[in-house]
């Protein structure tokens, strides 16, 4: 995994954004795997300053709270909508996306499992860092999935959206699995908010561990982790 230190956000964000467009000008149609939250909002807004670098990329939905609508303004399906693929004009047909609705919790894991065994790998995954040390919807735990799946969350991820601690279920969110993040050609790793030093310190002790998901990425041949400082 490369670190770079970023001077702030606005910085982490261009040189996030510049990464991808080196990346696009290689392979136009590249598979995208994207992230939501706050981490990789600026960097969709750098990317969107030159959309047309992006007429052929397709983008897949990496996670998805579970118990909110789609339709939810603070659904990451409406963010992708509102950051990524409205301002990169990204139509229906390069765009991969699940539902969470329990009923069809079953069928969308497997169809999402399909779709990437048949798509993948990515070319490119945006990764956040969650306070735990979460990648996606991978929480700590003593093993790890390597396939789509539904996960249950950890109080502090439920903590990211007050709106998910109204829900009568456990909160759950669907994601992609360890194995396909890590077979993502390049991956691009934002580390920026608060509450994230603990999380941060234990990925630099250079230890892999199941309890922080996001030491994995030192296994990764491709890492470009960007830390605002
Ligand atoms: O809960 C989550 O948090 C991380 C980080 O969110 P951010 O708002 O600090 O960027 C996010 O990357 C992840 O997808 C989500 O599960």
């Amino acid at each position: 995994m490369k670190i770079t230190y970023c001077k702030d956000y606005q910085n982490m964000s261009q040189k996030a954004a510049q990464i991808i467009f080196d990346e696009v000008m290689h392979k136009k149609d590249l598979l995208f795997c994207a992230a939501t939250g706050n981490s990789p909002t600026g960097m969709y807004a750098e990317m969107a300053k030159n959309k047309a670098a992006f007429s052929e990329m397709r983008v897949v939905k990496m996670d998805e709270w579970g118990i909110i609508p789609l339709s939810y303004p603070d659904s990451c399906e409406s963010y992708l909508e509102k950051h990524l693929l409205g301002p990169l004009e990204i139509p229906s047909d390069r765009y991969t996306s699940f539902d969470t609705a329990s009923e069809k919790v079953q069928e969308e894991c497997i169809r999402m499992q399909k779709f990437i065994q048949e798509s993948g790998p990515f070319d490119i995954c945006i990764l956040g860092l969650g306070k735990n040390g979460h990648i996606a919807f991978n929480e700590p735990a003593d093993s790890l999935e390597p396939d789509f799946h539904k996960a249950i969350l950890a109080p502090s991820t439920i903590q990211h959206d007050p709106a998910l601690s109204q829900g009568e279920e456990p909160a759950y969110g669907l994601c992609v699995g360890m194995r396909d993040i890590l077979q993502s050609k390049k991956i691009i790793f934002l580390v920026t908010g608060k509450g994230k030093e603990a999380a941060i310190r234990q990925i630099m002790e250079g230890k892999i561990t199941t309890q922080c998901p996001a030491s994995f990425l030192w296994l990764h041949p491709n890492t470009d982790c960007l830390i605002v400082e």
